[in-house]
């Protein structure tokens, strides 16, 4: 899958880590902090799994706002184009999740909803692919109208298939 660089299958755990590196400028940080916390209880609620912010940067999901090259092997393209990436579960990178910050990022107006983008990317950590089918998070292109549930029964299927 070009946008989740698998590592493993999944986590060998149900408590998982992450911690919040470089920001954007686009949001306050506590809105950042709000709409990533709210990504991971998207799936905390379909599933046994649960997330605990970390102060430290040694957490299983690290999620940074980068540009163009940021030391892996997929920079991003500038604005448009592709949004994010994350990277599927393990050690180091695994689960690693980044946003490109040369997209406007918001929390439901103009630009690209930074909720729904981290609830697909997030999906990718847990170690989930790409649907094919429309109304599924895990479709591989963005969607503004995503319905406020976000999860279809596919994604909650799956991800129980996994943990
Ligand atoms: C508006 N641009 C798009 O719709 C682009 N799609 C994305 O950037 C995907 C993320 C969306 C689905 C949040 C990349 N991905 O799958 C990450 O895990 C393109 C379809 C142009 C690649
Ligand atoms: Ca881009
Ligand atoms: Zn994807
Ligand atoms: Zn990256």
């Amino acid at each position: 899958e070009e946008y989740s660089h698998n590592q493993g299958t999944r986590w060998n755990k149900n408590v998982i880590t992450y911690s919040i590196g470089r920001y954007t400028r686009d949001l306050p940080r506590n809105t950042v902090d709000s709409l990533i916390e709210s990504a991971f209880g998207v799936w905390a609620r379909a599933s046994s799994l649960t997330f605990v912010r970390s102060p430290t940067r040694n957490a299983d999901i690290m999620v940074e706002f980068v540009t163009y090259n940021h030391g892996d092997m997929f920079p991003f393209d500038g604005p448009r184009g592709t949004l994010a990436h994350a990277f599927g579960p393990g050690l180091g990178v695994g689960g690693d999740t980044h946003f490109d910050d040369d997209e406007h990022w918001s929390a439901g107006g103009r630009g690209f909803n930074l909720f729904v983008v981290a609830a697909h990317e997030f999906g990718h950590a847990l170690g989930l692919k790409h649907s094919q089918n429309p109304d599924s998070l895990m479709y591989p292109t963005y969607k503004s109208s995503r319905p406020a549930n976000l999860l279809s029964i596919e994604d909650v299927v799956n991800i129980n298939r996994l943990y």
